[in-house]
């Protein structure tokens, strides 16, 4: 989508849906442009007729340009409030889009791309002033009409006045260009404002706050806040400065234009071109021009306010939420379930921006209806390969098939649809308890009993039921609802992902980290059972990753990856038979738990 295109949406918008108000704004900015015109002819008539002493003649072009100056005030603050009024309905609409695209990204991968978060920041919430520059365009449109209609006035008593209009002309380029630089420093200074946007939120919030305290790196934050916030200035006072100097200079050669046109009307006078009324008339409609050219540049610069967000609206829309282009082909449906199970061939991943890759040449099968468990070091590229898997992320060689279709053909939404998934760095949905679980599907949110059977496998349903008013309980302090400690959140993200009855994939990775090891072990058999009536039903492959080898020996299938690729793979038989890395690794636990025990 280019500018102009988003503009015409925005005023088909506005006309949509607040028609009433669009013609309103028509209507005042028609009438101002008349009552300008008015004004300046009734003026004229009115002091030739004063001046000839012809007093009842000049009563009409007294009181036609009293009015018309009354219109004219009046509708400055008219216009003023229809303009508000209209940005900021069309501004709601617009932040709903902006969500709408960065919300349903399918390749996550773009989200870690400084450009985009750029943009993304840039926008975001500033859906109204990117609707009041719209809005205000119209303005500066109906402010150039004024103006030229004071000056035709003009030219029509004095042609050689031509000369102030003239001089307006360098003074609009040169504000424009001035508002280019300031939208130029807007955009250079973007990274100096998300830096310190973040280190605001780590000083200002409570979980990192603590850390923060502990560490007393308060200081250290906060003076890197401070040169942020510096740097961010420093930028885009330059701007300003050049913006000013600029419109300064402006001004000047309008100044010029003027003074030309005063010895204009001096020697037209001398010369008996001129009537003395007409010169009366001509300098009081100069200060009309001059507030009016006023005017215009400050409208300009308020349109000129939200460009620079407009151009970052223009640039999410023309990325879209879609994958990039290439990985199409004809769509295909994913399996309603799994006969073979989904195969990784060749895979390969690296981050945007990241030189080495963090998954390589991943040959793998996870066989439909096994529990697959992922081991390895920390860094070793689990949670990148289950990112993969979900379709968050796409591969950069090779393929994943899902019963053969390759996942990169399945629509993500329809892929997604099919997955459950528990996190380590799980959201915490600060809603009613029952839409924090129902959330996990959004078709059974009003569903008790599904959600209640939800509660049971993720193991929460005890302190659920002992909240104020049980699933109808508002959560999170910061509105007033139950707070709840990590692992009952962890427990309410478990049971979210137990809310999809025919999953083709369940992820579980590392989501019982906030949890006792009894209640680990208690949550795993849990999940053992239900993954195998799954798996019977659909073919679901769940995937674990877990550091816990006593979860991990239940799986049918172990992998064990080692610097983004697998080194060992089998059953914990055969793995413990071939004595390699995951042998060592499950010793070693082993023997640590037993220190544990035998203190
Ligand atoms: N968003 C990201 N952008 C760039 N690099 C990343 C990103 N996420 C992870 N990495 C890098 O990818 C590598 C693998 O990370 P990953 O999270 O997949 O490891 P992991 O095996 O799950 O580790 P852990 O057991 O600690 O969770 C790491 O070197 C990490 O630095």
């Amino acid at each position: 989508m280019n500018r102009l295109s988003v503009l015409a949406e925005l005023f088909r918008e506005g006309w949509r849906s607040r028609r009433a108000l669009v013609l309103a704004y028509l209507g005042v900015t028609a009438l101002d442009i008349a009552a300008v015109a008015g004004f300046a002819l009734a003026l004229r008539s009115f002091v030739h007729q004063a001046l000839a002493h012809h007093y009842p003649g000049a009563v009409p072009g007294a009181l036609v340009a009293a009015v018309c100056w009354s219109l004219s005030t009046a509708g400055v603050s008219a216009r003023t409030n229809l303009v508000y009024l209209l940005a900021e309905s069309t501004g709601l609409e617009l932040n709903s889009r902006v969500l709408a695209l960065v919300a349903g990204l399918e390749d996550l991968a773009r989200l870690e791309q400084p450009e985009y978060a750029d943009h993304v920041d840039l926008v975001r919430g500033g859906g109204d002033v990117i609707a009041r520059s719209a809005w205000l365009s119209v303005e500066v449109l109906s402010a150039l009409t004024r103006l030229t209609a004071v000056l035709v006035v003009m030219a029509f008593i004095a042609p050689p006045l031509l000369a102030v209009a003239a001089g307006l002309v360098p003074a609009l380029l040169l504000s424009r260009r001035g508002q280019h630089h300031i939208r130029g420093a807007l955009k250079r200074t973007a990274p100096h404002a998300r830096l310190a946007e973040h280190l605001h939120h780590l000083l200002t919030e409570p979980a990192p706050g603590m850390e923060i305290r502990i560490a007393g790196a308060h200081e250290t934050l906060r003076a890197r806040a401070h040169g942020a916030w510096t740097a961010l200035l420093t930028g885009q006072e330059r701007a300003q400065w050049r913006a000013a100097g600029l419109s300064v200079t402006g001004w000047a050669v309008f100044a010029a234009g003027n003074t030309l046109a005063l010895l204009l009307l001096v020697r037209s006078v001398g010369a008996g071109d001129l009537a003395p009324a007409d010169v009366l008339v001509l300098l009081t409609l100069t200060t009309t021009l001059r507030t009016q050219a006023e005017g215009t540049m400050a409208t300009l610069r308020q349109a000129a306010d939200g460009v620079h967000l407009l151009e970052s609206y223009c640039y999410l829309t023309r990325v879209g939420s879609g994958r990039p282009p290439g990985s199409g082909g004809t769509r295909l449906p994913p399996p309603s379930a799994l006969r073979e199970g989904i195969a990784l061939r060749g895979l390969s991943f690296g981050y945007p921006g990241s030189k080495a890759p963090v998954l390589r040449d991943i040959d793998l099968l996870l066989p439909a209806g096994a529990t697959v468990a992922l081991v390895g070091e920390h860094g070793a590229g689990k949670t990148s390969l289950v990112k993969l898997l979900c379709g968050l992320y796409e591969p950069t060689g090779g393929s994943i098939l899902v019963d053969a279709v390759p996942l990169g053909r399945i629509p993500a939404p329809a892929w997604w649809a099919k997955i459950t998934a528990g996190f380590q760095d799980h959201a915490r949905f600060a809603f009613l308890a029952r839409e924090a679980v129902g959330a996990g599907e959004l078709s059974a949110l009003d569903d008790r009993e599904r959600i209640t059977e939800a509660l049971t496998a993720g193991g929460a349903r005890e302190f659920v039921s002992a909240l104020p008013a049980g699933l109808e309980t508002q959560l999170g302090s910061e509105f007033g609802g139950e707070e709840l400690s990590g692992g009952q959140w962890q427990r309410l993200a478990l049971s979210r992902a137990g809310m999809r009855r025919a999953p083709l994939l369940c992820v579980l990775d590392e989501p019982t980290a906030s949890l006792d090891a009894r209640s680990e072990y208690e949550l795993h058999r849990r999940q053992a059972r239900l993954a195998r009536v799954t798996g019977a039903r659909h073919g679901t492959v769940t995937l674990m990753v877990t550091h816990r080898f006593s979860t991990v020996r239940m799986a049918d299938l172990i992998v064990v990856l080692s610097r983004g690729s697998i080194v060992e793979q089998g059953s914990h038989a055969d793995l413990m038979a071939k004595d390699g890395s995951y042998a060592s690794m499950y010793r070693m636990q082993e023997a640590g738990y037993r220190e544990k025990g035998g203190r």
